[in-house]
């Protein structure tokens, strides 16, 4: 035992194919000093409208290689740690921390009931003492039916978890389970289990469908009673009740195994106080879970996020409790991964590369940012504490905080920690808890917690940690990365801006690897230029590019090819497929073109005072024939939106430029090959965007289904399109 205590719980190694990653970036850097000599060498000296093109495709340029090294600065040093758990079991067997879970939900009509049941059973299941285990739901919906879906898992619990301990289940979310499991040996039990899963369900899902509670059922607990005084989700007073009290001797499943403390929290909400969306949600959360278990460890995990690993907690723990290393770490922050992508990922929404490559330089420059869900924190750091050196932690003292008091007790003492007015002239939302202010409260608040002194993990297990549901419409995944990325650029122009704020309180490199996230957006108008620009002075006849019999065309084809033949290899190498990497092609282009302008206009516009803090919640469940269509991986575009008005317009505006183009190089005989020469680059270029917006036409022109595009949106885009074409060619 006491050479054991020398032994370290994880280890940190470095990621393979650091000198590949090196090498290719260091030769696409000498490649972009070529681009950028051949612009200022060859700037135009003669005509307004060549020289000024020029120019703003050269700061296009310039700003894509800022921002490429930017992310290669970031990526340069990138670590793996490895947990390791028989070391943690050995050294201090059952004597181990309290863990409060933390489930979020905000509307039964996107984030179904059921869905919930599936997440809180998963994480009450996790292979770990239950009475230490205290899951925690916020219903930012005040809704009756997830109240209801509650208490029925509370009770398919006892059935449940000895189950899932008795046949080493996994996943433990039921219908993940069910869904992928083939029989297990004991069959009767199996579908004996299966079938009480399937009943609740199905009066889960009819209580869904009427959108009310059946008197018979109101009369079965008391809770029920609370929704007399409720008058709508914005307006209400605190719900809290305790369903299943982990210190109750009666509390037990159906082998008489103790059962996790189960709470069912719907904070207070009046129109006339900010509720602050999930970060108000967290933190009313954090306080009562104070006063009834008050763990050490949090984690929290979105409502369409189930555990699908039952060893799981034990891993940040492992981390947490190196006696080296663990005291100075704030929270361990796990990837998102779901389970619901289509092999070639349609909406590119895997974030293979991102989860599997780029977060592990986070990683080694001080530590991820926090993604708001499979995330496990020590409570006194996201509750303000500064860490300082002399900070340890005996975390066999910290076990022994007990309540005395009775559950309804109990249930009424915590109700004004989640009243509205509690945070009034407190420090909450500011240096305690999760931040206010702004849509990716996540980030800011690990930005803050970093700025405390405090450093993070990231832990990727070869069996994933949590499996969410990823949105199935192009327009949803559109609107979730205008939210991300607004609430990113909202940071960056903030007081919180990584550079500034983190000044002396983080290392450089990790105030550069938040810039870089920061900015996404920004990428914007540097995009909206090379795919609109080149093409209109295709058809005004401006050459912006070298010849393609000029050797200056060479660092050009360079940068341009290894660059994107890196990122498919690194797509490949992470798990993808071809088309998957095609697909995130499309959609770096559409986030690029929409989300990021959007997000970028409305930050602005939140600048000048003319824009409110919103939170549009990503919709979990869609219409039978839009799931048909996802499943066989045919893009969504079948709503009028704005997003789809700008591309198409690009998609149409392409396609008349490489038409033009085709037909002068056919139809001027002789003059062809010079055209090609002349403009071969930018014609390659049209022919890309035409490559990639592909299924764009399709949904334009061809299909007939319901994920077709709008006809208000073809004669938009159409109209539009020409428009510009004439004007760039009659424009003198
Ligand atoms: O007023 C609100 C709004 C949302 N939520 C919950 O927040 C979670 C995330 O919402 P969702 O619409 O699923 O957003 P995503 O874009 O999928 O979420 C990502 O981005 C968010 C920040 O923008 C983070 O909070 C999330 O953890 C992260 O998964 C869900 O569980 C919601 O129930 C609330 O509790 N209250
Ligand atoms: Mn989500």
């Amino acid at each position: 035992m006491a050479e054991n205590e020398h032994v370290p719980l994880f280890e940190t190694r470095q990621m393979k194919g650091r000198i590949l990653f090196r090498s290719v970036a260091a030769s696409i850097l000498l490649g972009i000093c070529f681009v950028f000599i051949y612009r200022v060498r060859f700037l135009p000296v003669g005509g307004n409208a060549e020289r000024w093109t020029w120019i703003g495709l050269f700061l296009s340029e310039l700003w894509f290689s800022f921002y490429w090294l930017l992310t290669t600065v970031c990526r340069w040093n990138s670590v793996n740690r490895i947990p390791y758990i028989h070391r943690l079991s050995q050294r201090f067997g059952e004597e181990l921390p309290g863990v409060d879970v933390f489930v979020c939900t905000a509307d039964p009509s996107i984030e179904p009931p059921s869905m919930v049941v599936n997440t809180v059973l998963s994480v009450m299941a996790y292979d770990y003492p239950p009475q230490k285990l205290s899951i925690y739901l916020s219903d930012d919906g005040a809704s009756d039916l997830t109240f209801y879906a509650m208490l029925e898992a509370a009770d398919f619990s006892k059935t449940w978890l000895p189950f899932c301990n008795k046949f080493g289940v996994e996943p433990r979310s039921p219908e993940a389970y069910f869904r992928t499991a083939s029989e297990a040996v004991h069959v009767e039990e199996w579908i004996l289990v299966k079938k009480q899963y399937e009943d609740m369900k199905m009066r889960i899902e009819a209580t869904t469908k009427m959108n009310r509670i059946p008197e018979h059922i109101r009369k079965q607990h008391k809770g029920f009673r609370e929704w007399d005084l409720v008058s709508s989700k914005r307006y209400h007073q605190t719900i809290l009740q305790i369903l299943i009290d982990g210190r109750d001797p009666n509390a037990v499943d159906f082998e008489g195994n103790p059962l996790p403390t189960l709470v069912y929290l719907a904070r207070e909400k009046r129109p006339q106080f900010q509720h602050h969306f999930k970060a108000g949600a967290m933190n009313a959360l954090i306080r009562v879970s104070s006063r009834i278990s008050n763990s050490p460890i949090i984690l929290n995990v979105d409502c369409d996020m189930y555990s699908h690993n039952s060893e799981l907690i034990k891993y940040p723990l492992c981390i947490f409790m190196d006696e080296e290393k663990g005291d100075e770490v704030a929270y361990v922050q796990f990837p998102q991964n779901f389970d619901n992508l289509t092999k070639n990922e349609i909406y590119g929404s895997s974030f293979r590369v991102i989860q599997k490559l780029e977060v592990q330089g986070f990683d080694a420059n001080g530590g991820p940012c926090y993604i708001g869900t499979g995330c496990f924190h020590r409570r006194e750091a996201l509750c303000g504490k500064k860490y300082d050196r002399n900070y340890k932690v005996d975390w066999k003292k910290l076990n022994n905080t007990k309540v005395e008091e009775n559950a309804s007790l109990l249930e009424e003492t915590c109700k004004v920690l989640a009243s509205c007015s509690f945070e009034h002239n407190t420090a909450w939302g500011k240096e305690m808890g999760l931040v206010y202010g702004f849509p990716v409260e996540d980030v800011i608040t690990g930005l803050s917690v970093q700025c405390r002194g405090w450093k993070s993990m990231y832990l990727s297990p070869e069996r994933e940690g949590f499996l969410g549901v990823a949105p199935i419409t192009l327009l949803q995944t559109l609107v979730q990365h205008k939210r991300w990325t607004e609430g990113h650029l909202q940071v960056f122009l903030s007081k919180y801006c990584p550079l500034l704020y983190g000044h002396k309180k983080i290392p450089l490199k990790l105030r550069l690897a938040y810039s870089a996230f920061n900015l996404f957006a920004a990428n914007c108008l540097a995009t909206l230029y090379y795919v609109v620009v080149p093409c209109l002075c295709l058809l005004k006849g401006i050459s912006l590019f070298p010849k393609i019999s000029s050797p200056w065309v060479l660092p050009f084809a360079y940068v341009a090819f290894v660059h994107r033949a890196y990122s498919l290899g690194e797509f490949v190498w992470c798990g993808g497929t071809f088309l998957g990497w095609c697909n995130d092609q499309r959609m770096w282009l559409f986030k690029r073109t929409t989300s990021y302008f959007f997000a970028f206009f409305e930050t602005i516009l939140k600048l000048l005072g003319y824009s409110q803090l919103a939170f549009v919640v990503t919709a979990k469940v869609a219409e039978e024939d839009v799931s048909k269509r996802y499943e066989r991986e045919l893009i969504e575009f079948g709503a009028a939106s704005p997003m789809f008005d700008i591309l198409a317009t690009l998609a149409m505006l392409n396609l008349f430029g490489s038409f033009v183009a085709i037909k002068k190089v056919i139809l001027d005989g002789n003059q062809g090959s010079k055209i090609i020469d002349q403009f071969g680059l930018q014609i390659l270029l049209c022919l890309v965007l035409v490559t990639i917006n592909l299924p764009v036409y399709q949904a334009l022109f061809f299909r007939k289904d319901n994920g077709k595009m709008p006809t208000s949106v073809t004669c938009k885009s159409i109209i539009l399109a020409l428009l510009a074409c004439t004007l760039a060619m009659c424009y003198r």
